[in-house]
């Protein structure tokens, strides 16, 4: 685990000690979008047009931002148009690596790398920061596109509808207010919320991310109740941002991030949401749990110096989810 600085790799765990014990995650650097014509997107510069086979992801299978954009991948029919690479999902003193020892780690497929930051310091090499996923890569002009997963899937749910001719939309413009808004309470309290809780180092740090997440998982516990997704009958953005924080917390972040005042089994409705978002077609292909509890309770040392991996729980997604008495658009 490091970092680049000025494009040389450092090899050193995140600085809680000038932050009161807290884990404050950076923000990520590449920020430009793929459109249909190569017009700029929201940020970043333009040129980077939709095109069948120009584009590549590097993920992991463990991590939940990168898994967003191989859930969007599969939804929107782009696993021809777009190729992955998946790292090791150890990610120890060089960071992620393309080690393929592993079942399903396939090594860097397009230059034969050995590690995910010499992808970063090809795009360039003097750069400074993490070496995260998911990175999106522009075969064309040898760059990196986004490394903002919120980004990359908003980009995936149109740019390439006229190539696939699928229109499956996500994040539709009535709905977009109310998917932002609780991607905002979401993101903060769910998704990076247990990050915070795991990665506290001091007692007060821990208490400021598990009780809000707890809050956060009871009020989504209530909007399910009552709705078939979290903003009524259609599925959505938000949906799929939660969903790959929600697969993850029984297996790793209950037990390995102290996020353990309940499991998700425990609220009935957010655990048929979270079976029957398994079971939309395509997407539990995109669910490795060996990768996950692998790379989490092997990789951070200050939490888990032993590397022992644990036992359970064996999920069953695959039972039947029983919301079929809520709408569904
Ligand atoms: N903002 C990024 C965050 C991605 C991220 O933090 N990925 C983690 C893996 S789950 C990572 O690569 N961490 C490596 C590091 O922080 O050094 C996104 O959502 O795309």
């Amino acid at each position: 685990m490091g970092q680049l600085v000025d494009g040389q790799w450092q090899d050193v765990w995140y600085d809680t000690k000038s932050t009161g014990g807290a884990f404050v995650r950076t923000t990520t650097k590449f920020r430009n979008w793929i459109t249909p014509d190569g017009a700029p997107g929201r940020t970043g510069e333009g040129g980077y047009a939709a095109e069948a086979g120009r584009y590549h992801l590097y993920v992991s299978l463990a991590c939940p931002w990168a898994h967003r954009t191989l859930i969007y991948r599969a939804l929107k029919g782009l696993d021809d148009l777009i190729t992955v690479s998946v790292v090791h999902p150890h990610m120890l003193s060089d960071g992620w690596t393309f080690d393929s020892s592993f079942p399903g780690a396939t090594g860097d497929t397009l230059f034969g790398l050995p590690f995910m930051r010499d992808i970063y310091t090809k795009a360039d090499p003097h750069i400074s920061g993490r070496v995260t996923v998911p990175v999106l890569w522009d075969k064309k002009t040898d760059t990196i596109v986004s490394n903002e997963s919120a980004e990359i899937i908003r980009m995936l749910n149109t740019a390439f509808n006229g190539l696939t001719g699928n229109t499956d939309d996500y994040a539709p413009a009535d709905l977009l207010p109310q998917i932002d808004a609780l991607n905002a309470r979401i993101y903060d309290e769910v998704n990076n919320g247990v990050y915070k809780a795991g990665f506290a180092t001091s007692q007060a740090a821990y208490d400021k991310a598990v009780y809000p997440l707890f809050d956060a998982l009871d009020w989504i516990e209530g909007i399910l109740a009552e709705n078939r997704y979290l903003t009524g009958p259609r599925l959505t953005e938000a949906d799929w941002r939660l969903f790959t924080t929600i697969i993850r917390f029984d297996a790793v972040y209950h037990t390995h991030f102290k996020c353990n005042r309940a499991r998700i089994v425990d609220y009935p409705n957010l655990n048929g949401w979270l079976r029957e978002l398994y079971q939309v077609p395509g997407v539990a292909g995109t669910v490795n749990l060996d990768h996950i509890t692998q790379h989490y309770y092997y990789s951070h040392d200050t939490i888990n110096p032993s590397r022992v991996v644990p036992l359970g729980p064996i999920p069953d997604f695959d039972q039947h989810h029983g919301r079929d008495h809520l709408p569904k658009a």
